[in-house]
Parts: C-alpha cells; sequence; structure tokens
C-alpha cells in the first residue's frame, strides 16, 4: 500500500532519514520505534509530503506521491503536537476541518468526538485547552473521516488512563476493518496489544522491521519492551 525506497533526508549536516526503504501494507498495525531523534517523525512526514526527501521515493497504491497529492485524503493523521489557530473553538475547528477535506470525505465518524465527551466543550476556544483536550480533538480529528490509513505520532501522550483506553479500543476497530495503522509512541505497554509489525529505527536508519509474532519467538518476550530490549543487547553482543 505505502512502499519507501532509499530515502534519504538531511537537515544540514544532519541525516534524519539515512537509505531507509520499508512497506507498509493494509490491515497492518505497525509500531514505529526508536530513541529520541531516530527519524520516526521525519519519515512519518515524508509519507505525508511535509517533508520532501533529497533522495529516494515514496508509492501509495503504486503512485509516486510526488505528482499524485490526492492520495493524502486516504490518510488520517494525529500529529505529535497539534497545532491550530488559537482563537478558534474546537466547534469551529472540527468544522473547518470538515469543509476543507469535502468533498473528498463525506461519511463522517464522529465516534471519538462523542466519547471523549467534546460536544459539551464545543465552544471552548483552542488557546483554553488543557494538553490532554487538546490530544483528544487531535485523535478525534485523526479519525473523523473513515480514512484507510491512520498515522498517529504518540497519540496516547498526556491522555488520561480512561482517554487512553478509548483511543486504543478505536484504533483495534480500524485494524479489524482492515486499515493500516502507523504509530510511534514511548509507551510500550500502550503498544503491546495493538500491533502486528514493529519497525526499529536508530540514527536515521532502519535497524529492524520483524512481525511482531516473529519477534516474541525469537525473543521468547511477550512484553514488546522486554523485546526491543533482547534484540538490542542481541545486536551489541
Ligand atoms: N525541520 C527540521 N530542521 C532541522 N532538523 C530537524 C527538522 N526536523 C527534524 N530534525 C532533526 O532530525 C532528527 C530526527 O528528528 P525526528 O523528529 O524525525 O525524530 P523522532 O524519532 O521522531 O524523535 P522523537 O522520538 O523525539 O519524536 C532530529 O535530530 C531532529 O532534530
Amino acid at each position: 500500500m505505502i512502499i519507501a525506497s532509499n530515502l534519504t533526508k538531511r537537515f544540514g549536516k544532519l541525516k534524519a532519514l539515512d537509505d531507509v526503504s520499508v512497506n507498509f501494507m493494509k490491515g497492518e498495525c505497525i509500531a514505529l520505534m526508536g530513541p529520541n531523534g531516530s527519524g520516526k517523525t521525519t519519515l512519518i512526514k515524508s509519507i505525508l509530503g511535509m517533508v520532501v526527501p533529497d533522495s529516494g521515493f515514496i508509492t501509495f497504491n503504486d503512485k509516486n506521491i510526488l505528482r499524485d497529492w490526492q492520495y493524502r485524503r486516504h490518510i488520517g493523521y494525529m500529529p505529535q503536537i497539534g497545532r491550530y489557530p488559537e482563537n478558534m473553538t474546537i466547534g469551529q475547528v472540527i468544522a473547518m476541518i470538515k469543509d476543507i477535506r469535502s468533498p473528498y470525505n463525506t461519511a463522517f465518524d464522529e465516534e471519538l468526538i462523542e466519547s471523549f465527551g467534546l460536544n459539551a466543550m464545543l465552544k471552548k476556544r483552542m488557546r483554553t485547552l488543557s494538553g490532554g483536550t487538546r490530544q483528544k480533538v487531535s485523535a478525534s480529528l485523526a479519525f473523523l473521516f473513515n480514512t484507510d490509513v491512520l498515522i498517529l505520532d504518540e497519540p496516547t501522550a498526556g491522555l488520561d488512563p480512561v482517554a487512553s483506553e478509548i483511543l486504543k479500543e478505536k484504533i483495534k476497530a480500524q485494524i479489524k476493518k482492515g486499515r493500516l495503522v502507523i504509530i510511534t509512541s514511548h509507551i510500550l505497554s500502550d503498544l503491546d496489544e495493538l500491533v502486528t509489525q514493529v519497525i526499529y529505527m536508530q540514527e536515521g536508519k532502519l535497524l529492524f522491521h520483524k512481525n511482531i509474532n516473529i519477534l516474541r519467538n525469537e525473543t521468547g518476550q511477550q512484553k514488546l519492551a522486554r523485546a526491543i530490549v533482547s534484540v538490542m543487547h542481541n545486536q551489541r553482543s
């Protein structure tokens, strides 16, 4: 569905992506992992067309994304830090994004708006929101358009435990529907019950891309955090 081939992206002397090649297939939930600054967000932004790689290319359903920007209508994106016009209300932001994404996305999924209780806060201005509520708005917008692909950058960061569970159930439901979910998180316990594939990046390079069951069998560890530690330990020794 999404294929990245030999992506390299430099910011000055720093190689944020260093010859990264990776496939993302329908029906998978992929954990994009790695230390701070390893290139995860740069890879996500390259897929979204927000960062243009210096070399390499990305195809979405076999079309090069540089020549066909309309692929973006198939993607719901939750950024690590959502930035919105601060004077607008939650209701206005939701209406604005709906307006921007129509006429392609008209069947709205408002379940998260409802379950996060945002309906009661539609008149609140963005600048007055807590970090967690802002995250709830970002999550609601990402899932609003029933897209085939969901890209979620640190989705549960800052959410309270109840909201975090609501979001995880929502992600599970998307995987059941055969959608592609790409998710970065440093809260590995959140990923344990969700992911089918693990990609690990380090210093801009893709260190490994493994099926979760293979990773668990190879390491003898059921918990993702322990399995990752085990792989990293074996790579060093
Ligand atoms: N616009 C930019 N200009 C300059 N450097 C950048 C830019 N965007 C990213 N970088 C650098 O590229 C490297 C990779 O950043 P990136 O945000 O992709 O990392 P990450 O793996 O998502 O990190 P984190 O886990 O902290 O979110 C970092 O060293 C970062 O400082």
